[in-house]
């Protein structure tokens, strides 16, 4: 251990390459243990399994401090971009930056909110209620206005509420690593993954086109659940209740596909009753997605996959984490997912969602550490959902025998793109905000003392959706979302959200798919393979628009590819709209149209919707 010579001091390229050489053979060490105490953890909640993981976390800490002074004391002129490249990435340490005092705390408030959100149990009547996959059950297949109310509000009383003080430490410590590692605030590092210095811009332009789409789908949903639940819950002028959309947090409606269903019985989308008639179990499920990815010449799962993942929640009574996760233990041999698979569709789309990171860590695993990362953290998300895009298709289902006919006309057309819609579409703006809210707090916009009315203001705004009973300062809604309390940043989704259809047509080209994209389905295509795959070895070595031009031909992400995909979708609810004489959003009561207009009224939220029922009711006496 020489000492560490002074910041840019060493203009030696030779010497650089060695150092890299030596970070990597002692990353992948440093790393896999504390990836190991991170899954011991993570698979059994408890207090010893947390103390070891916090404990490994810091000795990482101590070597990432120790490479990064290595790292900055080169002085890099005259070195290739490949060196510069990864001395930059070890040079950037996140929370590692922080003093050992201030990162113990950290890493105990992380593993504190992350043990509350995953063991988070409300009780009624003597009876505890699990998020997964109690609550999600619940939410996915109850009518009942008041027991959706009861699982929706008992879930942010058990782990939202509570998380608000450690959340307010959280900020300040993350804040204060961001300023240690030459960033403003802890929102400017999360961006700066994207090697871009206009993100948000380049965000807003794609919602701003995406966003004429969900407003018709929204007002779609709106007319659907007024026939359901009547004039005393849906206002069609004004925002949805946020409980009645068929999931937690809205933020995927899919399981209202039975009112949404635009030719009823025409084509069954839904396999759920054929997992289940079928007897699938999780390791079915997996090795049929499997399955599908070496179809297109992809590195099957390896062996220590299958003996060492977490598909199931185990039923020894232990405490795990279930929200699903995928793991590379940075030593190329050991690739795992941890899931509480359930028998049904949404999971099996999981699957092969926590797959594409498999198959994405597979691909770069030969690459030095720095470099074995999704060209941006949106590739990394976008992988296992394109491969669903094919495998979602009625033509695929029915080739893995999930569904016995194939109805080819129009309308099942329109019966399949509206259950992808529904969970594709509906996305959309959850995808966007959760990272505008938290960038707004990270740099100061939101305020301790707004954190609730701040979240309720950009749920309104985008998602057009109101919470079912006032909200005030002492709730803490956002922290029910996992990825809140998690410190894991989302803006990834949304980008993959419009990636993965920019992938999905070229890889259907490459596949020699000539019909319309959405009944596309890329299923034994090694030419699509080959072309997925030579993009993925890739990994973070290049600046992303390189990986991008790589696969599609374009430096460009685009919505595009989105807007074809859906486009007889997007005409058909345009037409029902019309003929329902429904207006899309719920802009006059709640979208300031001119900047203009006093943004007063978004403070008047909850209650001016109130104001708005009482009146919107009377126009039905
Ligand atoms: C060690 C580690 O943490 N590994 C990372 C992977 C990595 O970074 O290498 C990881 O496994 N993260 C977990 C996270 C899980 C899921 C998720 O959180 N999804 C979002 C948004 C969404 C919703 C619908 C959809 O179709 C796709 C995404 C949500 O549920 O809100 C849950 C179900 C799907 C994906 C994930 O896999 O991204
Ligand atoms: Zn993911």
């Amino acid at each position: 251990e020489d000492p560490i010579p002074p910041a840019g001091s060493v203009n030696d390229e030779l010497l650089a390459k060695e150092f890299l050489g030596d970070f990597n053979t002692r990353a992948m060490d440093v790393y896999s243990k504390s990836a190991f105490k991170a899954w011991d953890y993570n698979t059994n909640i408890t207090e010893y399994n947390r103390e070891q993981m916090v404990n490994s976390n810091l000795e990482t800490a101590v070597f990432s401090k120790d490479m990064s002074g290595y790292a900055n004391a080169f002085d890099q002129t005259g070195f290739t971009t490949d060196t510069k490249r990864q001395l930059d990435s070890i040079r950037y340490i996140g929370s590692a930056a922080l003093p050992d005092e201030e990162l113990e705390e950290l890493e105990n408030i992380l593993s504190g909110m992350e043990s509350r959100y995953s063991t988070g149990k409300p009780c009624e009547a003597g009876t505890c209620y699990s998020l997964e996959p109690d609550l999600t059950r619940i939410m996915a297949t109850s009518h009942d206005y008041s027991e959706l109310y009861w699982a929706w509000n008992a879930w942010r009383a058990e782990v939202g509420a509570p998380a608000r003080e450690d959340y307010t430490r959280y900020v300040e410590l993350k804040n204060q690593a961001a300023i240690a590692n030459d960033q403003p605030d802890a929102g400017a590092y999360w961006r700066s993954y994207y090697e871009v210095d206009n993100l948000q811009e380049i965000t807003e332009k794609l919602y701003d086109e995406l966003q004429p789409l969900y407003e018709q789908l929204h007002a779609y949903v709106r007319r659907k659940l007024f026939n359901r639940y009547g004039a005393d819950y849906i206002n069609l002028r004004g925002p949805i209740p946020a409980h009645i959309l068929g999931n937690m947090w809205a933020q995927s409606w899919s399981n209202l596909y039975d009112i949404c269903e635009p030719f009823p019985g025409k084509q069954a989308v839904d396999i759920t009753p054929a997992l289940v008639e079928q007897n699938y179990d999780a390791l079915r499920m997996f090795e049929l997605s499997d399955e599908f990815f070496e179809s297109l010449g992809l590195i099957k799962m390896p062996q220590e996959f299958w003996d060492h993942s977490m598909i199931e929640k185990p039923d020894d009574g232990r405490d795990v984490v279930c929200h699903a996760s995928a793991w590379d233990f940075s030593n190329q041999v050991d690739f795992r997912i941890k899931q509480c698979t359930d028998i049904t569709m949404d999971d099996f789309i999981t699957i092969h969602h926590e797959m594409g990171h498999i198959e994405y860590y597979l691909q770069y695993k030969d690459l030095p550490v720095v470099y074995r990362g999704g060209a941006n953290p949106g590739f990394h998300e976008a992988v296992g959902d394109v491969l669903a895009l094919s495998v979602s298709t009625p033509k695929h289902l029915k080739e893995v025998g999930l569904i016995d006919e194939v109805v080819d006309d129009q309308e099942a057309d329109l019966n399949f793109l509206m259950s992808i819609a529904l969970d594709k579409i509906s996305f959309l703006p959850f995808g966007y905000l959760m990272d505008q809210y938290r960038w707004g707090i990270f740099n100061g916009t939101t305020p301790e003392s707004k954190f609730n009315e701040d979240w309720w203001k950009l749920r309104l705004r985008y998602q057009g959706i109101i919470p079912p009973t006032t909200r005030t300062e002492e709730d803490f809604d956002p922290a029910a979302k996992y990825h809140i309390p998690a410190d894991v940043p989302y803006i990834r989704y949304f980008i993959s959200f419009v990636l993965q259809f920019q992938f999905h047509e070229t890889l259907c080209e490459a596949a020699g798919q000539t019909q319309e994209l959405y009944k596309c389905d890329i299923y034994n295509s090694t030419d699509a393979g080959t072309l997925l795959a030579n993009m993925l070895k890739m990994g973070s070595s290049k600046p992303w628009p390189e990986a991008l031009d790589a696969i599609i031909g374009s430096t460009e992400i685009s919505a595009q590819s989105l807007i074809n995909y859906f486009q007889p979708l997007i005409d058909y609810l345009k037409e029902q709209n019309e003929m329902n004489g429904d207006t899309v959003g719920w802009a006059e009561m709640y979208t300031p149209k001119d900047p203009e207009l006093d943004l007063t009224r978004w403070e008047m939220g909850y209650e001016q919707w109130q104001v708005d029922m009482a009146e919107w009711k009377k126009s039905f006496e």
